[in-house]
């Protein structure tokens, strides 16, 4: 059996630090050591972290010094056009949001034309900036973007907004979402083909726990002249499972359930007669 171990970027500390393992551990990889290393090995999976910056990873990525690596889209789009994009991962969602102060009279893009606007993402303003053809003078800075303003450093800001908490203790408003963002894996483009296979295991792996984490599965009794009805509300991996309840003319109906799904039809369910719902969390899901 070959030696060969996928090397995994990981924030070293952050917001994606603890989710990022987290999915991996969901995955079944057991990660040995803490991080103060900043190498680390999996005991049952061909894999070894790194534990990086994340504003750091693209260039370690482009470089092929690392295969792969859980980090903002945010920044993929700021710094790594060139580096390949797979899974979603769901956690860490925010958006990169032009903001401007509240007192500010914000009517269109047009207010910003000639202002300065401080960031940290660059590359990203720029080209939206271009785009709809306004022109602003950029002041890049490394955090603590919303300050800026209050501290006549820049007329507006783009950065990261998520609750809308930062900007509003800061006297600013969001006028423009440029994009969305959420944890994905990014992969380098010099990944040889050995520990592309693995990467491959890997991903199966994350796919079965992301299509677990956002399904559910559902138990209900329903009375069997509303059964037809009740399938065409849940209609399960394949189709439900149907079994028959000891109480004559009732049935007890399994199966699986996209969970904002089961919000959007449970009022219908329930209309149709179901009964005694239970729902449970899936730990894995193959499809
Ligand atoms: N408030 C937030 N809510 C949700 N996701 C966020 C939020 N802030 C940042 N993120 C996401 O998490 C990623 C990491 O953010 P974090 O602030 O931990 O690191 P950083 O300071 O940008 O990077 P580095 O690891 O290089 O220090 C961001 O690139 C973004 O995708
Ligand atoms: O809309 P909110 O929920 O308030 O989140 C947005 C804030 O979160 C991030 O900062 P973070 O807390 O990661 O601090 P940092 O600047 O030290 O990275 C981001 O840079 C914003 O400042
Ligand atoms: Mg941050």
């Amino acid at each position: 059996m070959s030696q060969e171990k996928l090397r995994i970027a990981i924030q070293k500390s952050g917001r994606l630090n603890e989710d990022s393992l987290k999915i991996l551990k969901d995955a079944g990889i057991s990660i040995d050591n803490g991080k103060e290393q900043l190498k680390a090995s999996s005991r049952n999976f061909p894999l070894e972290v790194m534990y990086l910056r994340n504003g750091d990873i693209p260039q370690y990525l482009r470089d092929g010094v690392v295969d792969v690596a859980i980090i903002g889209e945010n920044v993929l789009i700021e710094k790594g056009k060139d580096i390949i994009q797979g899974e979603k991962l769901g956690f860490s969602k925010c958006r990169v949001s032009l903001a401007v102060p509240k007192s500010m009279e914000y009517n269109s893009l047009k207010d910003l034309d000639g202002k300065k606007i401080a960031t940290s993402y660059p590359n990203t303003v720029n080209e939206f900036l271009e785009k709809k053809g306004i022109t602003a003078e950029l002041h890049i800075i490394n955090g603590s973007v919303e300050i800026a303003p209050n501290i006549g450093l820049a007329d507006g800001i783009c950065d990261i907004v998520s609750s809308g908490s930062t900007l509003f203790k800061n006297g600013l408003k969001e006028v423009e979402i440029m994009l969305k963002s959420e944890a994905v894996l990014a992969i380098s483009p010099e990944i040889s083909e050995e520990r592309q296979q693995i990467l491959e295991r890997l991903q199966f792996r994350l796919k079965s726990v992301l299509n677990a984490r956002t399904s559910k599965y559902i138990l209900l009794n329903a009375p069997n002249e509303n059964l037809e009805k009740i399938i065409e509300l849940l209609p399960g991996m394949r189709s439900p499972t149907i079994l028959p309840l000891a109480d004559e003319g009732w049935s007890s109906i399994h199966t699986v359930i996209n969970e904002e799904r089961f919000w959007e039809v449970i009022d219908e369910l329930k209309q149709n007669g179901a009964e005694g719902i239970l729902v449970a969390p899936i730990e894995k899901m193959v499809l």
